[in-house]
């Protein structure tokens, strides 16, 4: 199967992160879109970070009715932080089988070329980039590259900072996630 591989810490997971993987799925040659909770991304702080567990609950209630969308708990046991050519080597290992590419949206390529070995990231797996509105410039180094991909999905701008915010403030941030993952902050009093 292909599978895209769509990285990210989801401290919520949220209607942006969906509605992207759902697009792809839908849009693209893709099979499943794995959404793969990381527990420590090199490039942040652990501030107002959920236990992994409950970052993957609330992944898994998102993606539950959605039959080409998964949660992954790959990185859960694996050396911390999260460096993702280790979790695409490890994957490959455990899954020869299917056949692998990435899923990011463009403030994430715009530091790519920071992530540990993304040379050899880019000659083995292909990346399907979708647009977000961020400062700064994708470096000219990934302009036509072979091996990556612009899809033109709709630009959903909500982060995970701004809902922990908005919740801190006590205002309503029901519209930005999924009914169900809504439900369970709110039980659980996440982020307040
Ligand atoms: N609204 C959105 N639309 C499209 N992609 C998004 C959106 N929000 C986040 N992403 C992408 O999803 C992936 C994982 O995101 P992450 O969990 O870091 O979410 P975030 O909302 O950016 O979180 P935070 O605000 O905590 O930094 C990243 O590749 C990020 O670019
Ligand atoms: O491998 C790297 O060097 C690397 C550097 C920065 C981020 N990543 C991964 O990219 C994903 C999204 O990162 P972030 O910081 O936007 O949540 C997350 O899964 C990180 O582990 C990976």
């Amino acid at each position: 199967m292909k599978i895209g591989l769509y990285f990210g810490t989801f401290n919520p997971i949220h209607i942006g992160h969906l509605t992207i993987a759902n697009h792809l799925a839908e849009h693209s040659d893709l099979d499943q879109v794995w959404f793969v909770v990381t527990p420590q991304s090199p490039f942040k702080t652990k501030s107002s970070l959920l236990d992994n567990h409950q970052r993957l609950e609330m992944v898994y209630r998102a993606t539950k009715d959605y039959t080409k969308l998964r949660p992954s708990d790959i990185e859960f046991g694996l050396k911390q932080p999260n460096y993702t050519i280790d979790t695409l080597t490890y994957l490959g290992e455990k899954f020869p089988e299917h056949e692998f590419s990435l899923i990011m949206g463009e403030d994430n390529l715009k530091h790519f070329h920071k992530w540990k070995n993304y040379e050899l990231i880019l000659e083995n797996y292909n990346i399907y980039v979708y647009p977000r509105l961020s400062d700064g410039k994708v470096n000219t180094k990934f302009n036509n590259h072979p091996k990556i991909f612009n899809i033109s999905a709709p630009i959903m701008e909500l982060s995970s900072t701004f809902i922990r915010q908005e919740i801190k403030a006590g205002r309503n941030v029901r519209p930005m996630l999924s009914d169900n993952v809504w439900h369970y902050i709110d039980e659980m009093n996440f982020y307040k």
